[in-house]
């Protein structure tokens, strides 16, 4: 195919501003879908991400689309718009050469779309501003308009109006990408360079690699070398997806697609990667991702510890599917056999937790969630911790480094003051402030990622009654006086209810945590002490006292049904708890650490 008739293009935009919406519109008006599949969602076909609406995996669709009498083909590339999933919308945009920046034309500007605007800015793409939703009985045109050309630096001219939903707009949307997205380069007979921008494990098949061909020509049945690695394989199979899976002899320059060469484990394909010819390679592979940074690590336990292998198969499966997830064994004195597990951000978390527990049917109980730390060690050393338990003895560190993230809010000018409070309360850092036209302003702080990742969305919507929307970036490390904070509940250390803290805040939050965990734990027959220390020295101390009645007692004997719930309920709630010693803690306690911020 002749390159100058062939454009790469991806939509980028916040979460809910109409991305897939628009990208089944595509696919509708150029006959690739019908109308019922329309409905369907069909770029959102993991279960999960139609319960939840979002888009987690990129995917990639070839469109044919016929303008002035000739034929062009229109690959769009869909990217995720949430914060935990960044380092996808990097990958897809260095695959593409133009990019529709969809914006709301209610909300408007948002936290993501400026990030993602910056992404396609500096990896150069042709941005192609579109209001989205203009069908909306209230709009905010033309702030949005302003908004899209004083925070973004773009012409607010260029903007198309459509509505994705009920397809108005979309034969300008074609129109644009063809005349102002730039054709690729590239020659077909030079030396093959491919860009791995994405990969895919699937059962019948093994690994589909996807690519996007730079230069050259991959057929099937060639020998490929993917350059990072040295390995070499034979093209099997070869197609693109039109949105289903069609086979085709070649891909030229410019052309993405998908290859499949028998791989079976998904750690052998590098995301970023140049694939090349093994017997005329070339010179020189293409400059790549960073790789994902796991910068959430939290504790996956069974709650009935013979449920561990089977745990270990589906972790094993799932990161077949999702590389961007770690897992490795772990044991606990509190929760016995379990795993500690590396993720992007709460919500690919939460994610995974909910995939793990629908296809494995494992009940798990999770800790709560920490972020990696960086310890300078008086020998010298540095070290990086994932997990609390491994902070040493404070004697033999020099210095303890958190991860700090730079943050912007866009938000209503009337959460300036409350997100200014919130951001002195975790240790913010003021960066600055630039007003939006007169009702919003994009206000940017440096806090610690710790701060920020459990729950500044929820404080954010919160304190601006939904509309305010941030975005963050991990810049760095940065020294800070942390300690560990230890919980013995009856005098024992519960190595899965340890934290790491700011020492100033310590003891406030020591106190919250062992007022939130009299609250989770029941009374047993005797008298329990819930303590918080740091290192010998006690923080903290509720105590919970012994139980004295029979809980159906409350029910004077009469009601038989009453008593039978109650039991059920209490059986139902033993699901999730594990003995230590000779107290029984619920799920939930373990997760109380998380809110040990908030005073009572
Ligand atoms: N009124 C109106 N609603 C729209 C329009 N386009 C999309 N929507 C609705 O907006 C919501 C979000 O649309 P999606 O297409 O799922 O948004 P998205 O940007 O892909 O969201 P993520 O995949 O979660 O990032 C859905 O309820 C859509 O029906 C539009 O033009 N007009």
């Amino acid at each position: 195919m002749d390159t100058q008739f062939i454009r790469n293009f991806s939509i980028v935009a916040h979460i809910d501003h109409g991305k897939s919406t628009l990208a089944d519109q595509l696919l509708l008006k150029s006959g690739a879908i019908t109308q019922r599949e329309f409905k369907e969602q069909i770029l959102d076909d993991l279960s999960i991400e139609r319960d939840r609406g979002i888009t987690v995996k990129a995917r990639t669709v070839a469109i044919n689309y016929t303008f002035e009498g000739q034929e062009y083909e229109l690959n769009l590339i869909d990217t995720p718009g949430h914060v935990d999933f960044h380092y996808e919308v990097s990958r897809s945009l260095a695959a593409c050469e133009g990019a529709l920046l969809l914006v709301d034309a209610f909300q408007g500007v948002q936290a993501q779309t400026v990030a993602n605007a910056y992404a396609a800015i500096e990896v150069d793409l042709s941005i192609i501003p579109v209001v989205n939703k203009i069908d909306l009985p209230v709009t905010r045109i033309d702030e949005v308009l302003e908004e899209i050309e004083t925070v973004l630096g773009l012409e607010p001219d260029d903007a198309l109006m459509i509505s994705a939903r009920d397809g108005i707009g979309v034969d300008e949307v074609f129109e644009a990408i063809i005349n102002r997205v730039p054709p690729p380069q590239g020659k077909s007979d030079a030396p093959l360079q491919a860009l791995v921008f994405d990969s895919k494990y699937d059962s019948f098949r093994g690994v589909m690699t996807y690519v996007r061909i730079m230069e050259g020509t991959i057929e099937k049945g060639q020998r490929i070398k993917f350059m990072r690695e040295g390995t070499t394989y034979d093209v099997l199979d070869i197609g693109q997806f039109r949105p289903e899976m069609r086979v085709c002899d070649r891909l030229g320059p410019g052309q993405v697609g998908y290859i499949l060469t028998g791989i079976k484990d998904l750690g052998q394909v590098h995301v970023g990667d140049t694939v090349t010819d093994a017997r005329q390679p070339a010179e020189k592979s293409l400059p790549g991702y960073q790789l994902p940074q796991q910068m959430v690590f939290a504790g996956l336990y069974p709650t009935d510890s013979s449920d561990f292998e089977k745990l270990r198969d589906s972790l094993q499966k799932l990161s077949l599917n999702d590389s961007s997830f770690s897992y490795m064994a772990e044991t606990s004195d509190a929760l016995g056999f379990g795993f500690r597990c590396g993720f992007l951000g709460l919500l690919h978390m939460e994610i995974i937790q909910q995939r793990l527990e629908r296809e494995a049917d494992v009940d798990l109980i999770q800790t709560a969630p920490n972020v990696t730390y960086e310890l300078l060690l008086r020998n010298g050393e540095t070290k990086k911790i994932d997990n609390p338990q491994e902070v040493p003895d404070a004697g033999s560190i020099q210095e303890f480094r958190e991860p700090i993230a730079r943050v912007n809010f866009i938000l209503p000018t009337t959460g300036i003051g409350p997100i200014m409070q919130l951001a002195a309360d975790r240790r913010g850092t003021y960066i600055s402030t630039e007003y939006l036209g007169t009702n919003r302003a994009l206000m940017i702080y440096e806090l610690p990622l710790a701060e920020v990742i459990y729950d500044m969305h929820d404080k954010l919507k919160s304190a601006t009654r939904g509309y305010g929307t941030l975005d963050y970036d991990v810049i760095g490390f940065r020294a800070a006086d942390l300690v560990k904070v230890d919980v013995l509940v009856k005098g024992n250390r519960v190595d899965a209810l340890s934290t790491i803290m700011h020492r100033a805040d310590a003891e406030r939050r020591g106190r919250n945590l062992v007022k939130r965990l009299k609250k989770e734990i029941s009374k047993h027959q005797f008298e329990i002490a819930i303590q918080a220390a740091i290192g010998g020295k006690v923080i903290a101390r509720e105590t919970i006292s012994a139980l004295r009645k029979n809980v159906t007692a409350k029910c004077y004997g009469g009601d038989i049904t009453r008593k039978r719930k109650l039991w059920a309920k209490q059986r139902e709630g033993k699901k999730r708890m594990r003995q230590f010693g000779q107290v029984e803690i619920p799920q939930k306690a373990f997760l109380s650490v998380l809110e040990a911020g908030e005073d009572q």
